[in-house]
């Protein structure tokens, strides 16, 4: 518990030294204050029965100012106290959150994998939003009352030392009864933290607008607020148990504090019964006992709270300090910007829980100013493969080099710099439509400009020109004015942002499938000038946009299983050729059944059987044909 304590006390003083001393002065002056009532006191009650006695008290006058001011101190100092308390708190909270953000953004991708890291992120999170101001309240306090016990010990210690002795074994049931009743509900946090984020998520969705049109067309709220009033009540039933325990352990937390002040006033009484004691130090005894139980009373509340919180702070603090760690592996060289070459050596993963590799034993060369697509049925490890050459998560075994070196020893920010990617699941952000184009090169040029043009090369100009207010208009509806757009709109704007990204290679990961023919058409049209000079990885369903990349690779099961140009690859009759036959037979009528020579199909397409040149005109006639909804038309001729 000590070793808590230290760790909440170092999260206060981090968050704000300067109010943490003010606070403890002012304690330690109130805590001053308290003895010097007592003592003032005894002396005036002294005073008083002297001159009951018909004696002299020449000091009387004297005390009773003193005692006037050590009040004023104990007024004065609690003004001070709540009102910094309350800014201190405030601080710890900033604080702390900003170091759990601190870490959840520094965690790798592979983190967001794990459910452990879900849990303590969630701990930490719900710790950091709720717990500081409590703890920072519950701990001033505590060290206030701890103040004023001490003074009022000392000052009963100068009374009778046998009277300050069985006081002080008010201590034992407090800090015992606490720390136990504080390691169940610690014990119930821990318990419910999984099934917490799932009611969380439950209600999220209940509550949240992406989600509610399908609720409502699956008719899925009562089953899904069934499933959270389930979840509720199993925490609910829980919670119970352990508010049972941790009431057992405060009731004897309180009746052995009561017990100790029971006995203490007994032993003053037997003191002042056998004249160890005079009146006025019996008087003074009783009132400093009285001071002393009203104390410990009065804090238990809050005693319960920090033994509550403490535990969830050292959780916090244990979370808080992977954020050395996480910089340590972050560490790295700085890559040039701009590349020749990316080569796959060898690279396997395997997702964290899953059973099988989505990637195995990859060998992949991607020179710099290449169009390379990705194909391969669901689940066959292309996205898996982006994200590794991104960045986002290291091979298990096996190295992505760029020119030569190792990504894992190099400095993922700036890597990432040189990469743009375009995702399947691509972030519909509730900002501006300004803004969602921005996000694609936060640090890069604040004018307008540049985002119009890259609104413009994606297509998004007309469809944003005209909401109601420009490029200003909030793409949700959720916020003031703000308005929705279609899914094939947002995969533009989502384009925007990966065009507006200077980035030396780009990764579209099935940038056209929400996207309208003469949209798709378009984008492949211009994708070689937009991205002159940049290397792209291409991944795509659609055949029609793959074609005319200068490398096409094809996985399955996370191995590639071929790569080569289309001509090369559809001349080898394999995977590839199977695919685009299938995808072909749809435009063409054809069932797939009849095809049994996949060369008609490349003929269909425009391909000719040996050459490995596409021609324009050859796939103007794969339009006529139907191939590929006009995929070939437009395209810049490549010759290999
Ligand atoms: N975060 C994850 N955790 C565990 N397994 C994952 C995760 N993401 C993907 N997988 C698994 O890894 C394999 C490859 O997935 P990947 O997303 O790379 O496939 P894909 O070829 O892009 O598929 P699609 O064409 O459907 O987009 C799949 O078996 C998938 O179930």
């Amino acid at each position: 518990m000590g070793r808590l304590i230290l760790a909440a006390i170092r999260l206060i003083w981090a968050a704000g030294r300067r109010d943490f001393v003010i606070v403890m002065v002012m304690d330690l002056l109130q805590g001053l204050g308290f003895f010097v009532l007592i003592r003032q006191a005894q002396q005036m009650l002294s005073g008083l029965i002297a001159i009951n006695a018909g004696q002299d008290a020449p000091g009387l006058a004297v005390n009773i100012v003193i005692f006037m001011f050590a009040n004023m101190i104990g007024v004065l100092t609690q003004a001070v106290i709540a009102n910094r308390k309350v800014v201190l708190s405030e601080l710890t909270a900033i604080h702390v959150c900003g170091e759990v953000l601190k870490v959840a953004c520094l965690a790798d991708l592979s983190d967001f994998d794990d459910s452990r890291f879900h849990d303590r992120l969630q701990r930490a999170a719900t710790s950091a939003q709720t717990r500081p101001s409590r703890m920072v309240q519950s701990l001033v306090t505590i060290v206030q009352t701890a103040v004023a016990l001490v003074s009022i010990w000392i000052a009963l210690l100068t009374v009778q030392w046998v009277l300050a002795v069985c006081v002080a074994l008010v201590v034992v049931p407090i800090w015992y009864g606490g720390t136990r009743g504080g390691d169940q509900y610690f014990g119930f946090v821990r318990k419910t933290t999984a099934t917490d984020r799932s009611r969380t998520y439950l209600f999220g969705l209940l509550t949240t607008r992406d989600p509610a049109k399908e609720i409502r067309a699956f008719n899925l709220a009562g089953y899904l607020s069934g499933t959270w009033h389930t979840l509720m009540n199993q925490r609910l039933d829980l919670l119970r148990a352990t508010l049972r325990r941790r009431f057992r352990w405060s009731v004897l937390s309180s009746v052995g504090s009561s017990v100790v002040i029971a006995l203490s006033a007994t032993v003053l009484v037997e003191l002042n019964r056998r004249h160890y004691l005079t009146l006025a130090q019996t008087a003074t005894a009783a009132g400093a006992l009285l001071l002393f139980s009203q104390k410990v009373f009065d804090s238990m509340t809050l005693t319960t709270d920090f033994f509550e919180s403490a535990p969830l702070m050292g959780d916090l603090d244990e979370f808080l300090a992977l954020q050395p760690t996480l910089i340590r592996n972050r560490a790295g060289r700085a890559l040039p910007r701009g590349f020749e070459a990316i080569e796959l050596d060898d690279v396997s993963f395997t997702y964290h829980g899953a059973q099988r590799r989505a990637l195995h034993e990859i060998n992949l060369r991607i020179q710099t100013g290449q169009v390379v697509a990705l194909v391969g049925e669901n689940g066959s490890g292309k996205t898996t493969l982006a994200k590794l050459l991104a960045g986002l998560y290291a091979p298990e075994s096996g190295a992505v080099r760029v020119d030569g070196t190792d990504l894992r020893t190099v400095d993922q920010e700036t890597w990432r710099e040189s990469v743009a990617v375009l995702f399947q699941d691509f972030i519909r952000y509730a900002l501006t439509a300004e803004e969602n184009i921005r996000i694609g090169a936060v640090t890069g040029d604040p004018d307008f400009e540049p985002v119009r043009t890259a609104a413009i090369a994606a297509g998004a100009d007309e469809f944003l020109s005209r909401l109601p207010e420009g490029y200003r208009t909030i793409l949700s509806p959720q916020f003031g004015a703000g308005q929705d757009l279609s899914l094939g709109q947002w995969q533009r704007v989502a384009l925007a942002r990966a065009f507006l990204r200077d980035a030396p290679l780009v990764i579209l990961d099935e940038p056209t499938a929400s996207l309208d023919v003469r949209a798709e058409r378009a984008l492949f049209d211009s994708v070689r000038e937009l991205y002159h000079g940049r290397t792209v990885l291409l991944i795509s369903h659609r055949f029609a946009t793959v074609w005319t990349a200068d490398h096409i690779v094809v996985l399955r099961d996370g191995e590639i299983v071929e790569q080569g140009t289309h001509s090369s690859l559809m001349a080898a009759d394999g995977l590839y050729a199977e695919l685009f036959a299938i995808q072909a037979s749809v435009f063409t009528e054809t069932d797939i059944d009849d095809v049994d020579d996949i060369s008609d199909i490349s003929d269909t397409s425009g391909t000719s059987d040996t050459g490995d040149t596409h021609d324009t005109d050859d796939y103007a006639d794969a339009d006529e044909s139907g191939v590929g909804s006009g995929a070939g038309r437009g395209f810049t001729p490549h010759v290999e």
